[in-house]
Order: C-alpha cells, then sequence, then structure tokens
C-alpha cells in the first residue's frame, strides 16, 4: 500500500500531519512532530510579535472533541522563520508556516520577508482565527479576504494556502470558490479551522469550561467532523487546480479515508493529537493502510474524491 502524496512540487511519504496550532508553538513540538510518522510539519500561527495568548483555562477536552480560546499565543513571526532556516527540508517532510498577523500589513510584511529569505517551507495564512476578542474572522468576510488575497499575490510569488473557517451555506461556498479561484498563486485550502464561538458547560460545576470570552471558544474533534467533510468536499468540486487539505475529527484511519474520499489532498490531526500524543499519527496510518488493504486500494488516488451520491 502506497500512502505517498505528491503535490506543490513535492511528495510527502503519507498524508498526515499535524493541525497549525498543536504540537508547534516551540520548536521542542516542531521536532516532536518531525520526529514522529507524520509526513509533514506545521507551525503554529504566528503573529509579527509574541503574543502570551488568552487568560487559562483556555482549552478543554470533552469526549465528543474540543474547545479553545488560545488567543493566538505563539512565539512571533521571527522565531518560526528561524526555525524554518534551520529545517533539514532534504529529510523529506515538508514544512507549512501558518501565518496569521494581527493586520493585513503584519501579514504582508511577514509574507515579504518570508519570500526574500527564499527559504523552501510554505506559507499557510490563517483567515480563521476565531478567539481574537472584538476581531472579526476574516474568513466571513469575503471583501477583506479578497483584498488580503490581492495584496499577498502582489508579493508572494510562491505558492501558499490559506486556513478558511467552516461555511455552513451554499451560497457560502461559490461565493468564496468563486474569490479563490482568482488566484493562481493560492494552491490549497485547508478545511477547517475550528467551529467558532461553541459554549460547552460543565453541569455539576455548573459553569463554563474555558475563560475566555465568558465560555465561548472553537470547536474540534468529533464534533466537527460532518462540517469538516462537508466543508473538503465542496471546495474540492468547486475549487479549479487546486488543493483541499482536509482538518477536522480525524480520530482514526476511518476519518482520515473519508476526508480522502471527500477530496482531500492531505489531512490534518488536530484535538486527537493534542489528547493522543504523536503516537496518533503511526496509529492513524496502520489504521488506514488496513482499510485500504481491505478494500483493494493501492494508493490514495485509487479513491480520492470518489465519494458516492445515492
Ligand atoms: O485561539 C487560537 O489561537 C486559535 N484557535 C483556533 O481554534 N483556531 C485558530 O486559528 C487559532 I489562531
Amino acid at each position: 500500500v502506497d500512502l505517498s502524496v505528491s503535490w506543490l512540487g513535492l511528495t510527502m511519504a503519507n498524508p498526515l500531519y499535524n493541525a497549525s496550532g498543536v504540537m508547534c508553538r516551540s520548536v521542542t513540538e516542531l521536532e516532536q512532530v518531525r520526529h514522529s510518522a507524520a509526513g509533514a510539519v506545521i507551525s503554529k500561527s504566528c503573529t509579527l510579535q509574541p503574543r502570551d495568548g488568552n487568560p487559562e483555562p483556555r482549552y478543554h477536552a470533552t469526549a465528543l472533541g474540543s474547545i479553545n480560546s488560545m488567543g493566538l499565543p505563539n512565539a512571533g513571526y521571527a522565531y518560526y522563520r528561524d526555525y524554518a532556516r534551520s529545517y533539514p527540508y532534504a529529510q523529506g517532510k515538508p514544512l507549512f508556516l501558518s501565518i496569521s498577523g494581527m493586520t493585513l500589513e503584519d501579514n504582508l510584511s511577514m509574507l515579504a520577508d518570508l519570500a526574500s529569505s527564499a527559504l523552501p517551507c510554505i506559507p499557510e495564512v490563517n483567515l480563521s482565527c476565531p478567539n481574537l476578542p472584538g476581531k472579526p474572522q476574516l474568513g466571513y468576510d469575503p471583501d477583506a479576504c479578497a483584498i488580503t488575497l490581492a495584496e499577498i499575490s502582489r508579493i508572494y510569488s510562491g505558492p501558499f494556502g490559506v486556513k478558511l473557517p467552516p461555511y455552513f451555506d451554499p451560497v457560502h461556498f461559490s461565493q468564496m470558490a468563486d474569490l479563490l479561484n482568482e488566484f493562481v498563486g493560492l494552491r490549497f485550502v485547508t478545511c477547517i479551522n475550528s467551529i467558532g464561538n461553541g459554549l460547552v458547560i460543565d453541569p455539576d460545576t455548573e459553569s463554563v469550561v474555558i475563560k475566555p470570552k465568558d465560555g465561548l471558544g472553537g470547536l474540534g474533534g468529533s464534533y466537527v467532523l460532518p462540517t469538516a467533510l462537508a466543508n473538503v468536499r465542496e471546495f474540492a468540486r468547486l475549487l479549479h487546480g487546486k488543493h483541499v487539505v482536509g482538518c477536522g475529527g480525524i480520530n482514526s484511519g476511518r476519518e482520515a479515508f473519508m476526508h480522502i474520499l471527500a477530496g482531500a489532498t492531505a489531512v490534518q490531526i488536530g484535538t486527537c493529537l493534542y489528547e493522543e500524543g504523536e503516537g496518533a499519527f503511526a496509529r492513524i496510518l496502520d489504521e488506514l493502510r488496513a482499510l485500504m488493504l481491505q478494500k483493494g486500494y493501492r494508493c490514495l488516488d485509487d479513491f480520492r474524491g470518489k465519494l458516492k451520491t445515492l
């Protein structure tokens, strides 16, 4: 069984890597992912300056997934750029850098610096952080997205992608796809970021479970799987000549298989990785391999995007 993925002029031994935000804020964590069975590495969304993020508790897991309102804690762009400078690309695991500037100017200055560094790492521009009090997410403002993507395309000539929030209406899927199809440098979209502003309640303590935003936070894990699959399938259908990376609700080979069946080129693991640790990669790959063997598939292209309808 061949799990390899060839895209963006590179090849990954397998389609799995971490979701930005999980096991990727420090070099120690990034190296943990790099030394794991993951096929690639992505860094925590970064801002120009370091940030502490929101007050704790800001992450909580339940039997069905997770809720977080981290508030973009990160070591600052230069820290991740320096990691990208020393990264051993020749070992065959691509590095993605998640960029999430507080302003358009910050996004552009980070990407301009990245362009001038001529490093083979690939930016994933985060249009969907749901946890900055007072800041609406770009991903839900098509006009702001158009401006951001036009400006990025002017200063960044290499391949890049965007991390999208979940959409819930066919009109929004086609509106965003029409916009994204305009940008040839945009090579992939990652669907989805957490489902924003859920509320988890503990009836025993009669309290919310995270401190920021009076308990509101982005949902991940099993809670979001059907929404993630819908976004993957719709954007895989609507985008021309671009890849979709699946993210959301992958706990085993079965969900990884579903995402790829829906059209995903590669898949990211978030909540499950946070809860289980880096061993999740090898386990999920074994499960995916077994499922493919059972079904008689020899490679991912044998079933990628071949979800049946009734
Ligand atoms: O609160 C966060 O740091 C965060 N949390 C998320 O669930 N998605 C994001 O893109 C971000 I930047």
